[in-house]
């Protein structure tokens, strides 16, 4: 399924190489690793495609063997890269995955990599302006300025050409400060078409709050449309008519890394085809639920088909 042109999405950010360990313990305890793909624009990319869009990379891989082992996966997933620059002037970037009591935590090598050298120049200004949504995450906002900066010339480009922007704020505290996220991920927020934050980092960025009222803050602060991911308890979704629940799909669950990820490329793919965006979270509680029945970001991310086949039935 190779693919050549360019695609309605297009997917900014760092992909990383995944080592996910395969028994609990620290990364000074645990001796063997799966190895995958990872990094938060790749996982929605995949998902995206996954579950029925047409999806380019927009990144900077660097030139060794991780870089290509991405191209020939995008490649495999049908996914565009026909805007991925690769430079020698830094690696792919890799992180490991350690697990405990149900929770995973992220150890990164990643500081000077290819992504992280992105600078507002490399964009392709013509392809995001012919592309029918843009999709940013805070991870690339957090792993350099320059990548920052990359980030919101990309959305301006988006904006004055009326190109959609989705923005997933995947606040990472190891990777930058606390205050320069915060601020970073409101203007962000304020540029966005939808978001797709997690009650867990919302919590993190703006201390306690319920739910309902992060909906409304995040809508106070210029989102259109806002998904707040609830994780075992579904999203909260505000589109214009209210805040609907959208329930969560019953899985038994061993790894939701990645499943953020997940949710937002399946809304996004289902956005794309017009659906109404109640239908949209349903297809993507759904597909990220199924996405947690295995371990690491993308191999359980779930095909279309077995979305609709889990999908429960809804009002629209
Ligand atoms: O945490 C990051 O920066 C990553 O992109 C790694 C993971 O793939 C991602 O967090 C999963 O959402």
């Amino acid at each position: 399924m190779a693919a050549t042109s360019i695609k309605s999405i297009i997917s900014l950010g760092e992909p990383l190489i995944e080592l996910s360990a395969t028994d609990e313990g620290t990364l000074d305890t645990v001796s063997s690793f799966i190895t995958g793909f990872g990094g938060d624009a790749s996982n929605f990319a995949v998902a995206a495609r996954r579950a029925g869009g047409d999806v380019s990379m927009l990144t900077q891989i660097g030139q060794d063997p991780f870089g290509d082992a991405f191209l020939n996966m995008w490649a495999k997933e049908g996914i565009d890269t026909s805007l991925v620059k690769r430079s020698a002037a830094g690696p792919t970037g890799i992180y490991f995955i350690s697990r405990n009591s149900g929770s995973h935590y992220f150890t990164y090598y990643r500081s000077g990599s290819a992504a992280s050298l992105m600078t507002p120049d490399l964009l392709p200004e013509v392809s995001i302006r012919e592309a029918r949504l843009l999709h940013v995450t805070g991870v690339t906002q957090g792993i350099s300025d320059s990548a920052c900066e990359t980030s919101f010339a990309a959305m301006d480009i988006a904006r004055q050409a009326g190109t959609l922007i989705s923005y997933d704020p995947n606040y990472r505290p190891a990777l930058w400060p606390m205050e320069k996220a915060v601020s970073v991920i409101e203007e962000s927020v304020s540029r966005a078409d939808i978001i797709f934050p997690s009650m867990e980092e919302t919590e993190m960025l703006f201390g306690s709050i319920e739910p309902e009222a992060a909906v409304r803050k995040y809508l106070e602060l210029g989102a259109g449309t806002v998904v707040l991911k609830l994780g075992t308890h579904g999203a909260l979704l505000a589109s214009g008519d209210g805040i609907k629940r959208i329930p969560a799909m019953r899985v038994n669950a061993v790894d939701a890394s990645g499943a953020g990820d997940t949710f937002a490329g399946s809304f996004a793919a289902a956005y794309m085809e017009n659906r109404p965006p109640e239908w949209c979270a349903r297809f993507a509680v759904t597909a990220a639920g199924l996405s947690t029945t295995g371990f690491g970001c993308v191999t359980p991310i779930p095909a279309r088909k077995d979305i609709l086949s889990h999908m429960a039935p809804g009002p629209d």
